[in-house]
């Protein structure tokens, strides 16, 4: 095999894929790392954002830089259809997937119409979207001109599945389920998961309070049923982690590719490619980051312990209350471990406004913050993963972070905050048996306690031992010949051959 072209591709391809993702970083950062995957192997990959992530990105994304140079690999835009002061938060996601719908998808028409051209420039004409699997618009007009679509779903196998079976939840009663029942009753209508799914562990927007009528449940049950209007579904997962999902999701979508996890695909793909000029070196993977990292954060691992730090980072889209904040404060500094901590601006109270100030924290709480703790507001995390210091990673089981962790074989303690995450944490602590659920709870006293549970607990080397073998089988999926490496082997068989 050429080792320059290790996915045994044409360098001259004229297939064009355009991606497009949600505007959110859970789906622009792997999106982008399937970008330059494609690209890698000879495609032309256009690269589609909306006008507020693009400039976004392209401030503070390495990833971006990097691949901005790339001849076959073009960055475009549209408008979100929102006004640039209108909040994008969790709290407002329906709200910008219906301007998505309605307003952008007019200019995603037209864009599609120019790109499709023969003439257009030097550029092929686009031969196939990879469109985000909740944006079932984006996948209708592009069959309706004539463009084969594919769906990339960024959530787990696990989840997908769970939200596919909403409808039979829903037929055998078993949702919805009144405010005060209790959660931990289990659930029957998800096959596979009978054995440990409780309602509580069923994505936040399951909790209707007797009511059918949530928002976000309806559109996630909607676009997950809308997965076949695509000629192919994508997911970001590796067949030996999640084989128990995999297997019904293929017996309805039959052509699904599990090619994950992709930070770990392309790693390997690089590390397969020394010759190529643009390959950085593993220990700094270019991210696609839509916020400014801060990097003093690695200055500050260098200086701790071997896996002495527990890595506290709840995505970019989780909401904590100042009281949920505080617990989560006081029991991390009383759990006496290190933790470094990502505070996004946005993650409590109000934007602007300095956390500290409004909190009533002790003297010893700020005490014991400056002498083990670190808090950033974003941070590269792929790395800080990778970095020996860090020992147990606090996080709320987005998928991304799920599988950065397992991929750095770092043990989680899960605190879940909505949509896929319930699904994933319980996944991690009763599946895969790599970390703990805190689900529901976070007084301090729990915090304090799991922590250290965590870290220096009976089982702590369990988890520890189960994370680096789970972490091998994402190596081996990835590598040449594992699962991952081929279906993304067919995937681009299929983008290029039709089969
Ligand atoms: O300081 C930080 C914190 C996070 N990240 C990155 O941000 C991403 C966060 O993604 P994820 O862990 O998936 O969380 P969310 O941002 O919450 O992602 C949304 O999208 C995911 C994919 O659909 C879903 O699984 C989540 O539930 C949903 O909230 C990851 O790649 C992280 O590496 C950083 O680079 N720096
Ligand atoms: C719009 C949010 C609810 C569902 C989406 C999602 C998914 O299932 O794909 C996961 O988390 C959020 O990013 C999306």
């Amino acid at each position: 095999m050429d080792v320059g072209n290790p996915i045994e591709m044409p360098k001259d391809s004229t297939a064009h894929v355009l991606i497009f993702p949600f505007p959110a970083q859970g789906h622009v950062n792997c999106m982008l790392k399937l970008g330059e995957l494609l690209t890698k192997t000879g495609l032309h990959v256009t690269f589609l954002n909306t006008d507020y992530n693009h400039h976004r990105l392209s401030r503070y994304s390495a990833a971006y830089a990097l691949l901005a140079e790339s001849p076959r690999f073009r960055f475009e835009s549209i408008p979100d259809g929102l006004a640039d002061e209108d909040p994008r938060s969790v709290l407002h996601l329906m709200d910008l997937e219906e301007s998505l719908r309605v307003r952008s998808a007019v200019l995603y028409r037209e864009l599609l119409i120019k790109r499709g051209r023969r003439d257009d420039g030097k550029w092929p004409p686009v031969t196939c979207v990879i469109a985000d699997g909740i944006m079932t618009f984006a996948v209708d007009i592009a069959e309706e001109l004539g463009i084969p679509a594919i769906a990339f779903r960024t959530v787990s196998a696990c989840s997908f599945w769970a939200y596919f079976r909403l409808p039979q939840l829903l037929q055998s009663g078993e949702l919805p389920f009144p405010d005060e029942a209790d959660l931990d009753e289990p659930v029957r209508s998800v096959p596979g998961m009978e054995a440990f799914l409780r309602r509580r562990d069923l994505p936040s927007f399951c909790r209707l309070a007797g009511d059918r009528t949530d928002r976000t449940f309806e559109f996630v049950t909607t676009v997950t049923a809308n997965t076949n209007r695509a000629r192919a579904l994508i997911l970001n997962t590796f067949e030996s982690l999640e084989a128990t999902a995999l297997s019904p999701v293929r017996s309805h979508f039959p052509v699904t590719f599990a090619v994950g996890p992709l930070p770990a695909l392309l790693r390997s793909y690089r590390s397969r490619c020394p010759s190529d000029p643009a390959v950085p070196p593993a220990s700094s993977m270019p991210s696609a980051t839509l916020w400014e990292e801060d990097r003093t954060c690695m200055t500050w691992l260098d200086s701790q312990p071997h896996k002495s730090v527990v890595y506290v980072s709840f995505g970019s889209l989780t909401l904590v209350s100042q009281e949920a904040f505080l617990e989560f404060w006081v029991g991390l500094v009383n759990s006496g471990q290190r933790f470094l901590w990502v505070v996004r601006p946005d993650l409590v109270g109000e934007e602007g406004r300095r956390w500290e100030e409004m909190l009533p924290v002790t003297e010893e709480v700020k005490v014991g913050t400056k002498e083990r703790g670190c808090l950033v507001k974003w941070v590269p995390q792929e790395e800080v993963l990778a970095h020996p210091a860090v020992g147990c990673f606090l996080t709320h089981s987005g998928w991304n972070s799920t599988l950065e962790s397992i991929v750095a074989g770092v043990p989680m303690l899960c605190w879940p905050f909505f949509a896929d995450q319930q699904i994933n944490s319980r996944f991690v602590s009763e599946v895969w048996k790599v970390g703990l659920d805190m689900k529901d709870l976070c007084s301090r006293s729990i915090v304090e306690k799991m922590v250290r549970e965590m870290m220096e607990g009976p089982r702590a080397e369990e988890w520890r031992r189960s994370a680096k073998e789970m972490a091998k089988m994402a190596r081996e999926s990835v590598a040449e010949g594992g699962s991952s490496y081929t279906d993304f082997r067919r995937l681009i068989s299929l983008i290029t051959h039709g089969a």
